[in-house]
């Protein structure tokens, strides 16, 4: 539609939607009348700049939690960039996990992929455009597989690729940040592009395509030179999202990219999938007011202050100020809090916690002693004690395991800090699917911890994440057993003749028929991701149980 034109009426128009500036009206009437129709397609957000950011988004009228802001394909996806050394590979025509060694191979370039037949394999926006330079190998020298056969180049091959087939794409990639400043010569991140991506791209791929460039006069590939490839290097590490559905994939867009970081993000993307082209859909996850920056996550909502802060600057280069980052109780949850162990190994009852969080020197105080540590006496046991978590964790735990874990983290740090978190979070999934702790088997006051841990993680978890923008899976997973673990308790009191007369069955009824709306509420955008699928199922199951159980027993739940 012509900018000229009144998108209401046709007739020349003047106004332009300050929304999106795409749409232009003849009048403010005909503005407002074409507003249901144009809502949908309005972006609410304009391009800004600040000198600590950059280029970001930022909000052109008020947003609702649930707005859509942004929908858009990529302008390149392809194998999320790891460096594999051994086991699984990402087949280069769907990403999907293979066994290299097993695999069939591609008729064409002789990569391992899942199935000959693979769609990805001869789409041309996907392996299909790679193939043909992967192919051009002299296939006689193979040492080692995961060194013969590096997935981890490919995303970056595709990003050149894109050059003489989509050049508006590929100036659009070229524009984004690179930090390249911060990744040049003689850094650990260079010297492992130049290795890892450069060399192997440039050693059996490029050299072979040159010759045949001479020989034929085509140019196929016009720059695969090293500054390019180092560019484009960090434009994939600094913007491209990770879309986790059934296999490993990164993709890089022409607008979402945009979105600054934030520990507290106001926005939440869902990925369509692959016969979508991999479209992101943006909504917003808090209210946001006009003029508000929109913001995602770039890090791990469930790692603490310094862990965070470590990752971004590594990774994306800058110190995250956010609201929960400058607070030392991290939105009151203490998740990095230690507890005191006081003078003499007497505990003295206070919590220790950074004394400015922001400072990666920074000194930690206690909330009732004279006692301080230094950074790094509590990185040092922080670390420890998350070594032998970990090495808990993977080794199949039993509920004993996990308690006893639990009991000794609790005279270092504080109950919700963020160990505590991943132990009680795991304890919650095995306590009544375990032997010795089914159901059936668990006693009263087992089941009322269980159900105090669900409370516990579940405060815990929306403060962090208010907008269930990171973590709506943790809280899917916590409300689903808080409503197990109440339906439980309630079902054995029934049998013991105390119905709704006794107050309390009543006032836990009410909170598992809480706990599986907001479930569902939570979950309503993880239908891609194979883990939200299944748990998306089972809540609605559990729905459905719930619904019957309580019309058998003609419950009215809207009763005080
Ligand atoms: C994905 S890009 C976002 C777009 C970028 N601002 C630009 O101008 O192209 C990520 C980069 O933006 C900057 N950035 C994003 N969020 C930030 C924040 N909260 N504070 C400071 N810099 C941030 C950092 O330079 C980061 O490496």
């Amino acid at each position: 539609m012509s900018d000229k034109i009144c998108a209401e009426c046709q007739e020349p128009a003047e106004l332009k939607c300050s929304g999106c500036k795409m749409v232009s009206y003849c009048s403010k009437d005909h503005q407002k009348k074409h507003w249901k129709q144009h809502k949908a397609l309005c972006r609410p957000f304009e391009i800004g700049e600040t000198a600590e950011i950059g280029k970001c988004l930022i909000a052109t009228r008020d947003l609702n939690p649930g707005d859509l802001i942004l929908v858009e394909q990529p302008l390149v996806y392809g194998p999320t960039p790891h460096m594999v050394e051994e086991g699984p590979v990402p087949c280069p025509g769907c990403c999907r996990l293979i066994v290299g060694e097993k695999s069939p191979r591609c008729p064409n370039c002789d990569f391992p992929v899942c199935d000959p037949g693979c769609p990805g394999l001869c789409d041309m926006e996907n392996h299909g455009h790679e193939c043909m330079i992967l192919g051009l190998r002299d296939i006689s020298a193979i040492n080692g597989l995961h060194d013969f056969y590096r997935q981890d180049a490919l995303l970056a091959l595709r990003c050149l690729l894109l050059q003489k087939r989509h050049p508006k794409k590929y100036a659009q990639l070229l524009e984004m940040q690179s930090h390249l400043d911060k990744r040049g010569s003689g850094t650990d991140t260079y010297n492992d592009i130049q290795d890892r991506v450069f060399n192997y791209l440039d050693d059996n791929f490029f050299r072979p395509l040159k010759c045949m460039e001479m020989k034929t006069g085509k140019n196929i590939l016009p720059d695969t030179s090293k500054e390019t490839i180092h560019k484009i290097c960090g434009i994939i590490d600094v913007n491209a999202l990770e879309i986790n559905q059934d296999a490993e994939i990164s993709a890089l867009y022409p607008t979402a990219y945009l979105m600054e970081h934030n520990c507290v993000p106001n926005s939440v993307h869902s990925f369509d999938n692959v016969s979508q082209g991999y479209k992101i859909s943006i909504r917003a996850a808090l209210p946001i007011k006009k003029g508000e920056h929109i913001s995602t996550m770039y890090t791990h909502a469930l790692w603490g202050t310094q862990a965070r802060r470590e990752h971004l600057r590594e990774t994306k280069y800058f110190s995250c100020r956010c609201k929960r980052c400058s607070d030392p109780t991290e939105l009151g949850t203490n998740f990095s809090a230690l507890v005191c162990m006081g003078t003499n190994e007497q505990p003295c009852g206070g919590i220790q916690l950074p004394l400015d969080p922001l400072d990666d020197t920074t000194e930690w105080t206690c909330s009732k002693c004279e006692i301080r540590l230094t950074n790094n006496e509590v990185s040092y046991l922080v670390n420890q004690i998350g070594e032998e978590v970990d090495h808990v964790q993977l080794s199949s735990p039993t509920v004993r395991d996990l308690d006893a874990v639990l009991t000794k983290l609790s005279t270092f740090v504080h109950p919700n800090h963020y160990h505590c978190y991943a132990v009680k979070h795991s304890l919650i999934q095995l306590y009544g699917y375990q032997q010795g702790y089914m159901p059936s088997q668990m006693t009263d006051d087992t089941l009322i911890k269980k159900a105090s841990m669900c409370r516990e993680l579940l405060d815990v978890t929306k403060r962090l994440d208010p907008g269930n923008s990171r973590l709506p899976l943790y809280t899917g997973v916590i409300l689903h057993e808080l409503h197990l673990v109440n339906m439980i308790m309630v079902k054995r009191k029934w049998d013991l003749g105390m119905k709704t007369r006794v107050k309390g069955i009543l006032a836990m009824l009410q909170e598992c028929n809480k706990c599986l709306a907001e479930a569902k509420q939570v979950l309503q955008h993880e239908f891609t991701t194979p883990a939200g699928e299944k748990l998306n199922k089972l809540i609605s199951t559990s729905a459905q149980e719930f619904h019957r159980w309580i019309e058998r027993n003609k419950i009215d739940l809207s009763k005080n």
